[in-house]
């Protein structure tokens, strides 16, 4: 099966100095993988140079495949097709402007949606999300929604797009329980949708799911909702696997203190994760 996304020896560097030091990993369609690690570790830094959002002091190298097409980490400025992000605050993503649906119809409409499927397609989207009246929320503005529900939004819109890959940075740090529980579904639904071709096309290639890379610190998120983790010390991937390994025999000294800190243990992993 070929990735969704592809990272092979990713090292971003300031002044000649590497903050991610030859990073390399891989998501297939449909799985959702955490990128845990402390503050300051390179999370961030990693989501940045994927989505071509660097700082325009910081350069990278390694080679970067999004959707089996390769893309140049040099490049910045410009959306990256392929790959959408959520991020911790979803206000600064939205138009506080233009209604909800309007926004969200744009992308179905450049898809080739007439007018009314691009509509029908947009309500479906919202509810989908698990977002509860969807024309009400078609024509609200984002500073009427909770941030819960405005994640939910984003992770609708990366499903608009197409996207065969999302990254979700801290989707949930901000929300309380009930709303991040909600959000981490959204995500699982992001990774058993179809996403990965542009166009609303019936060739084979449609049908394969969407990738989530989940970045946190927070371990019990991750175990909520992902499939495997990754763990970055200091700008280096120190240690890779299935979640319930990680958790259950955690080789690295700073997996080890998030496990201890967590306090989970594999019975509260959710069946699906355990696959
Ligand atoms: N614009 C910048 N200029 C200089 N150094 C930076 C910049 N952004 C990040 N860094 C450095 O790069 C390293 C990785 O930062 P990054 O923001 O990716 O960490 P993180 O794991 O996302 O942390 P957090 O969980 O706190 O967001 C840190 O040492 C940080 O100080």
């Amino acid at each position: 099966m070929r990735p969704a996304l592809l990272v092979q020896d990713l090292t971003v560097s300031l002044r000649g100095r590497a903050l991610i030091d030859g990073v390399s990993f891989a998501l297939d369609p449909g799985q959702r993988v955490a990128l845990l690690g402390a503050s300051g570790s390179g999370k961030s830094l990693t989501a940045a140079a994927l989505l071509g959002q660097l700082p325009a002091a910081m350069s990278a190298s390694g080679r970067l495949q999004i959707n089996g097409v390769d893309v140049r980490l040099s490049s910045r400025g410009t959306k990256r097709d392929g790959i959408a992000a959520i991020h911790q605050d979803p206000v600064s993503a939205l138009n506080p402007l233009v209604r909800l649906g309007k926004q969200l119809e744009i992308p179905l409409r450049h898809a080739g949606l007439s007018a009314s499927m691009a509509r029908q397609r947009a309500l479906e989207l919202i509810a989908s999300v698990g977002i509860a009246e969807a024309e009400r929320t078609m024509e609200s503005f984002s500073g009427e929604l909770s941030g819960g529900q405005l994640q939910r939004l984003c992770i609708a819109f990366a499903l608009a797009c197409r996207s065969a890959v999302l990254v979700a940075d801290e989707p949930t740090s901000a929300l309380d329980m009930v709303s991040q529980a909600k959000v981490l579904d959204a995500l699982s639904l992001y990774s058993t949708s179809a996403v990965s071709t542009s166009a609303y096309s019936t060739s084979a290639d449609s049908t394969a799911a969407g990738a989530v890379l989940v970045i946190t610190h927070d371990l019990a998120v991750a175990a909520a909702c992902c499939h495997r983790a990754l763990v970055l010390v200091s700008g280096r991937l120190v240690e890779e696997g299935p979640m319930e390994s990680l958790v259950e025999r955690a080789s690295h000294r700073y997996t080890q203190q998030l496990v201890e800190a967590a306090h989970i243990g594999f019975d509260s992993l959710p069946r699906e994760a355990t696959v």
